[in-house]
């Protein structure tokens, strides 16, 4: 596991300043809500405020005002890494804050990988970040030249490196990407590869590594959210295997169908639901081949599922009016 040292780069150049009569800390590590925090002094295992629970609970990354012996408050984020927890309540649960990039990390060794790819990117630039697709296992791909160009396809806007954790082949290139004091997280569905690459990237064994399942389905074996230092002085957040992923909202949507975006505004009707209704610009970029079917389904499921999230939220909302009314 990485050491902190009580000069970490943990700093980074976009320190925000404390309130007065606190220390500033940076959460490194979040652990059945006990937090390590990064001060002057060093590391730091304190408790969050009371006050600092629930939808309120620092995260890693955060920026905190460190009173005493406890955690007071969370400074404004500067970007989050959210996903809504999965169950009837739809909270977003911040899975990381204050991130400069996010790496998207999928293997060349399946081929499911380009739609969840697209998945992890609406969920990458919803967090203010700048996302990077780090495609993993090189070593056990025929040809990574195609199945690189495929996934950058369709990652608009976004680079796309390959990368071989067992031969090292891309890692520099990697490297070169993750600039001193800048804070990076890794995403992906289980069994990727992140915590070998995170590895590789860290030099010793920064995170717990296990071998995948036969039926390849991978195993959830990250168990704590933690801020790594890396040997370049970027520092790296590892999260927890994200595998029930839903979209939070379709902010983060917009950007990562970009060209499905920029074709809605030529729908005939503005309630156009492009399900096949006349004049609808989406279903003519299918028929006329500029659209990717399989990116239209794609979009449409993410889209529902952003709106289902975004119901189920303002709901809660209601029935949370309705509570402090009763009250
Ligand atoms: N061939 C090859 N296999 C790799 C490479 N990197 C990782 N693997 C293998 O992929 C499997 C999963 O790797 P992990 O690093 O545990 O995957 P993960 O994404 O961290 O998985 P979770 O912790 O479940 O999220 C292991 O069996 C690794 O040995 C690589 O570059 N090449
Ligand atoms: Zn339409």
């Amino acid at each position: 596991m990485a050491v902190l040292h009580p000069q970490v780069p943990a700093w980074g150049a976009a320190a925000p300043a404390p309130p007065s009569g606190a220390r500033l800390g940076r959460v490194v590590r979040v652990d059945r809500g006990l937090l390590t925090v990064v001060t002057a002094e060093g590391p730091a295992r304190l408790p969050p405020d009371q006050r600092l629970r629930d939808g309120a609970a620092p995260a890693v990354g955060d920026w905190v005002a460190v009173v005493g012996e406890r955690v007071a408050e969370v400074l404004p984020r500067r970007t989050a890494l959210t996903r809504t927890v999965a169950g009837r309540t739809s909270a977003a649960q911040v899975l990381a804050a204050n991130l400069d990039l996010v790496l998207v990390v999928d293997t060349l060794v399946e081929h499911a990988r380009v739609r969840r790819v697209e998945r992890f990117l609406a969920m990458a630039w919803g967090s203010g970040a700048v996302p990077l697709v780090v495609l993993t296992k090189a070593d056990a791909c025929a040809d990574v030249e195609a199945a690189v160009a495929q996934v950058a396809e369709d990652a608009v806007g976004v680079d796309v490196l390959a990368v071989s954790a067992h031969t090292g082949a891309g890692l520099a290139d990697l490297r070169a990407r993750l600039a001193p004091g800048t804070t990076c997280a890794v995403v992906g569905p289980s069994g990727v590869g992140k915590s070998t690459l995170l590895n590789a990237l860290a030099g010793h064994e920064a995170a717990t590594t296990t071998e995948v399942r036969g039926d390849g389905r991978g195993r959830h074996t990250t168990t704590a959210a933690q801020l790594h230092v890396l040997p370049g002085g970027a520092l790296l957040v590892d999260t927890p295997g994200l595998r029930e992923l839903e979209l939070a909202d379709d902010e983060g949507l917009a950007a990562a169908f970009a060209d499905v975006t920029d074709l809605l505004t030529g729908c005939r009707f503005r309630d156009c639901a492009h399900a096949g209704e006349p004049g609808c610009a989406l279903g003519a970029a299918v028929d006329d081949g500029r659209l990717d079917p399989a990116r239209y389904r794609a979009w449409r499921k993410l889209q529902a599922e952003a709106e289902r999230t975004g119901l189920r939220r303002a709901e809660r909302r209601r029935a949370r009016g309705r509570a402090q009314r009763s009250r």
